[in-house]
C-alpha cells in the first residue's frame, strides 16, 4: 500500500523527510520482525522507548516511521503523530483491509473464564457448520492450524494481521479473549465486534490497574466501545452476567442490545435446577427464543456460567436454540482447565489454572461438592512480577477449602520465591499448611501422600508447560510432573506389595 494513501487516515499527520510514493509492503512496531519496506512505528512502552530502536529499524529496511517527535538524523519520511499507538491501531486496520467488519467476532472479557468461554463459543459455532478462529491464552487457532502466541490478546498490528489471515483461510467466525491490559493499551481499537461477553470481575492484576475500580473501567471499554450503528442484518449484543453487580454498570456503558444470562437473578438466559451428576451437569434453561435442557460433560456451578454465556452469544448470533444445545453436549474440556491426569493411582489429580483468590475458591468448591469427606490436597503458588496483594488472599482460600494446603512456587519471575511465599503466608498465620518452594518437590509431596479416596488439586499453571524463574523459562508441566509422580508412587507400592 502506497505511504501517503496509509497516511490519509491520520487526521493532523505531519510528514517529515517526505521523498514522494513509497510501497509500504508491511507495518511493525517491533524491530525485530521489520524487513524491507516496513513502515515502523515507535511505540513508548513500559519498559523501553520504540523511537530509540528507530534507527535500528532503518538498518533492517524499514522505509519510513511513524513517531511522536522528530527523530534526530533520521533520513527516511517521518510521520508525525500525537499518540503513535492510536495510529498503529488506525493504520494496521485499513493496511490488511478492516478485516474485522468481515469477521463475526466475538470479544469476551472479565477476570476469569475467558478462555473457557471462548473455546465453548468456538465449540458451538464449529458445530454449527461454520469456519472458526480462536484468539487467546492458549494459542491462536485458524481452522485446524494453531500458533503460538505471546500475549493472551495480541497488539494491533498482529491481531489485524491474524484477522486478515483468518479471511484468506476461509474462516467467519472469530471469538477472542479481550484483556483488561489490551483494552487499556487500544489493542483492540480498530476491532469491530459483534458481540461483547462479560464474565465476572474479581481481584487481578492490580499491580498494573492499581485499584478494582480501575480494573473495572478497563474491562467497561469493550461495551462502551461497542458499535452503536443499528443494523438490521448486523445488529450489536452485548452478553452480560446478570448475577455480577457490575454488569449493571457496563449494561448503561453499551449502545448495543443486551443479553443477560444467570442463575441466581432473573436472566434472559436463565439455568434452573442445576444437577450436578458423577459425568458432568445438566440444567433447565429458559431463553428468550426457547426452553430445553442443557446437559455437558463440565463441572462446577462456575462452568454453568461459562456454558451459558456461551449460549447466548449463539443466541445472539440467530443460531437455533437446538443446535447449540445439541453441540455442548460434544464439548470435552479446555486444556489445564479442571484436566484429570490419570496414571493408574487410586485418587482423582486434577491440574487447573486457578491463580486468582475467586477462580481458587469455585475450583476447590467444586472439588469439595464432589466428596464432603475427602482429604484435599491444594498445591498452589503465586506469580511473581504480579498482583503482591492477592497471594494472603488466594493462601486463605486454599486453607478454607484443602485440608492439606501446600504453598509453592508459581512463574516467580523476577522475585525472590521466599519473598511470594512469605506474602502468601501472611494471610493465613495460625493455620494449618505446609511450604515447599520448588514446585516438582511439593507436586511429589502431594501424590506421595494422598490415599484412596482424596483428591490432589495443582492450581495456576494449568497448560502453562514451562516455569518462569528469573528471566529465564525453563521446561515445566503440571500435568507432565503429577504424571511422573503418580508412577513412581505406582512402581514403589507395587514393589513394596512384592516384598
Ligand atoms: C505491561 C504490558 O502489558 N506490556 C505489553 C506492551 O509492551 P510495551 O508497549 O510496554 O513494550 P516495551 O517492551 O516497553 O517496548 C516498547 C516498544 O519498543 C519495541 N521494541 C522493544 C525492544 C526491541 O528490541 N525492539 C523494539 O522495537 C517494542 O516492540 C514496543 O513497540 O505491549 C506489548 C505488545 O502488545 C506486549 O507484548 C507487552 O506485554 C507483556 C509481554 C506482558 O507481559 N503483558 C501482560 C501483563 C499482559 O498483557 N497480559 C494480558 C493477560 C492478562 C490476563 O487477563 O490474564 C495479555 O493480554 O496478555
Ligand atoms: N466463570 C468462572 N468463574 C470463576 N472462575 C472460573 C470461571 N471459569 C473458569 N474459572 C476458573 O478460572 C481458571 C481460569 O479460567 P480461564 O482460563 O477460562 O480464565 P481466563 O479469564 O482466560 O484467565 P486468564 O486471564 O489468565 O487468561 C480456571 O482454571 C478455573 O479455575
Ligand atoms: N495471564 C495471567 C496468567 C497468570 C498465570 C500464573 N501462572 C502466573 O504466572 O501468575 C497473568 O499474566 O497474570
Ligand atoms: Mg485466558
Amino acid at each position: 500500500m502506497e505511504l501517503h494513501t496509509l497516511v490519509n487516515v491520520l487526521p493532523f499527520a505531519k510528514i517529515i523527510n517526505d521523498n514522494g510514493k513509497i510501497d509500504i509492503q508491511s507495518i511493525e512496531q517491533d524491530t525485530r520482525k521489520v524487513t524491507n519496506n516496513t513502515l515502523f512505528i515507535c511505540i513508548e512502552g513500559d519498559k523501553f522507548d520504540g523511537h530509540n530502536f528507530a534507527h535500528d529499524a532503518v538498518k533492517k529496511g524499514a522505509v519510513a516511521v511513524v513517531a511522536n517527535r522528530e527523530i534526530p538524523d533520521l533520513r527516511v519520511p517521518t510521520i508525525i503523530v500525537r499518540d503513535t499507538k492510536r495510529a498503529m491501531a488506525m493504520l494496521a486496520d485499513v493496511f490488511y483491509g478492516h478485516p474485522s467488519q468481515q469477521l463475526f467476532l466475538i470479544g469476551v472479557t472479565g477476570t476469569n473464564g475467558k478462555t473457557s468461554v471462548s473455546h465453548i463459543v468456538d465449540h458451538i459455532f464449529n458445530e454449527a457448520g461454520k469456519q472458526t478462529g480462536l484468539i487467546g491464552t492458549l494459542y491462536t487457532k485458524i481452522g485446524e492450524q494453531k500458533l503460538e502466541t505471546v500475549n493472551t490478546t495480541p497488539d494491533s498490528i498482529t491481531l489485524q494481521k491474524t484477522f486478515q489471515q483468518m479471511i484468506q483461510n476461509g474462516i467467519d467466525v472469530v471469538s477472542m479473549e479481550v484483556s483488561s491490559h489490551a483494552l487499556i493499551q487500544g489493542r483492540t481499537w480498530g476491532c469491530d465486534y459483534d458481540v461483547a461477553v462479560f464474565t465476572n470481575l474479581t481481584q487481578d492484576h492490580l499491580d498494573y490497574h492499581k485499584t478494582m475500580d480501575e480494573y473495572k473501567k478497563a474491562k467497561s471499554l469493550l461495551f462502551s466501545q461497542l458499535g452503536n450503528q443499528y443494523s438490521e442484518s448486523r445488529p450489536k449484543f452485548a452478553v452480560l452476567n446478570g448475577d455480577d453487580p457490575v454488569s449493571d454498570e457496563y449494561s448503561r456503558m453499551t449502545a448495543a442490545n443486551v443479553i443477560t444470562y444467570g442463575i441466581e437473578s432473573p436472566s434472559d438466559v436463565q439455568a434452573k435446577n442445576i444437577r450436578f451428576t458423577a459425568n458432568g451437569t445438566s440444567f433447565d434453561l429458559e431463553t428468550p427464543v426457547g426452553h430445553t435442557t442443557v446437559e455437558t460433560n463440565l463441572i462446577g456451578k462456575f462452568n454453568v456460567y461459562n456454558v451459558l454465556s456461551a449460549i447466548a452469544v449463539g443466541i445472539a448470533a440467530n443460531l437455533p436454540i437446538d443446535t447449540i444445545v445439541n453441540s455442548l453436549r460434544s464439548f470435552q474440556s479446555v486444556p489445564g482447565r479442571f484436566e484429570l491426569v490419570k496414571a493408574g493411582q487410586s485418587f482423582p489429580v486434577i491440574v487447573d489454572y486457578a491463580h486468582t483468590p475467586d477462580s481458587l475458591e469455585n475450583v476447590l468448591q467444586t472439588v469439595k461438592s464432589l466428596s464432603k469427606d475427602a482429604n484435599i490436597f491444594c498445591v498452589v503458588g503465586c506469580g511473581g512480577d504480579r498482583d503482591r496483594t492477592k497471594r494472603p488472599l488466594m493462601a486463605q482460600v486454599a486453607c478454607k477449602y484443602a485440608t492439606n494446603p501446600i504453598f509453592t512456587s508459581d512463574n516467580p519471575r523476577t522475585e525472590d520465591p521466599k519473598q511470594i511465599l512469605d506474602d502468601m503466608v501472611q494471610g493465613v498465620i495460625g493455620l494449618q499448611y505446609e511450604v515447599i518452594q520448588d514446585r516438582k518437590e511439593a507436586i511429589y509431596h502431594a501424590i506421595q501422600h494422598a490415599n484412596n479416596g482424596d483428591i490432589v488439586v495443582i492450581a495456576g499453571k494449568g497448560h502453562e508447560d514451562y516455569q518462569i524463574i528469573g528471566e529465564t523459562k525453563y521446561d515445566f508441566d503440571d500435568r507432565i510432573v503429577a504424571k511422573e509422580a503418580i508412577e513412581a508412587k505406582v512402581a514403589n507400592t507395587i514393589k513394596k506389595e512384592e516384598q
